[in-house]
């Protein structure tokens, strides 16, 4: 079944704050712009992960990226694991963090129900437990020719594919205590030897994949 979305995530501008370097800022730039003006537990990423009016479940995000993702559901009151293996990007995650918990008493607060580590989440989700699995990996190459956003171009040229995606998955979906909640290209083809969602959310230029596991 697919449901489209409204998906803020995607709509808003980064560019417009794009860094050509690796950088993460909690308290301004794109995820400031969200936290002031996204729409709450409306967003596709929320939704997909199951968060209503009264339920807020736990979240692993194997794939943390820039950790705007995990940000995002902290903000709506989840715990929130972060796994990233790349060295660079999670140093760059580890200072964000940091410079976030003194900034301001709002992004402080949500940044203490953010734990980040380091390492493969294929490893290291069997250490671990919570409701929610999101993976997100690197997206394949686009077939037209529109172009990145700048700052994951910038992601890619340090972390470069992640061609281990499927096997990512395929971990997710036995670990996951709900649901695994897979971000991916709108038109992008599926991962191959992975089951059919149980229900799919578009956006403009992102959809969610969404596997109940219970
Ligand atoms: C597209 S980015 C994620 C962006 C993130 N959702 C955000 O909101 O900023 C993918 C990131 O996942 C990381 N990654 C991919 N596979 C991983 C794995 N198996 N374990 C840990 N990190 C992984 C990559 O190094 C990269 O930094």
């Amino acid at each position: 079944m697919k449901r489209r979305v409204k998906d803020t995530s995607t709509e808003t501008d980064d560019d417009e704050f794009a860094q050509d370097r690796l950088f993460c800022d909690f308290a301004g730039g794109a995820v400031g712009h969200r936290l002031k003006f996204g729409g709450g537990r409306g967003q596709a990423l929320p939704k997909a992960a199951g968060f209503t009016k009264g339920r807020t479940p736990t979240v692993i995000d194997a794939t943390a990226g820039f950790g705007r993702d995990a940000f995002l559901l902290a903000s709506l009151g989840a715990q929130v694991t972060l796994i990233e293996r790349s060295a660079e990007v999670h140093a760059m995650l580890e200072e964000g963090l940091d410079r976030a918990r003194v900034a301001d008493e709002q992004i402080a607060e949500i940044i203490s129900r953010m734990t980040l580590l380091f390492g493969d989440a294929k490893e290291l989700l069997s250490g671990l437990s919570a409701d929610v699995i999101v993976v997100d990996p690197m997206h394949p190459p686009r077939k037209t020719k529109a172009l990145v956003k700048k700052e994951m171009r910038v992601l890619r040229s340090y972390v470069g594919a992640d061609p281990d995606a499927e096997g990512l998955m395929k971990v997710a979906l036995e670990m996951a205590k709900k649901r695994v909640v897979l971000k991916w290209p709108a038109k992008g083809d599926p991962l191959p030897n992975i089951r059919k969602p149980s229900h799919q959310l578009m956006g403009k230029s992102t959809r969610y994949d969404v596997f109940m596991t219970e």
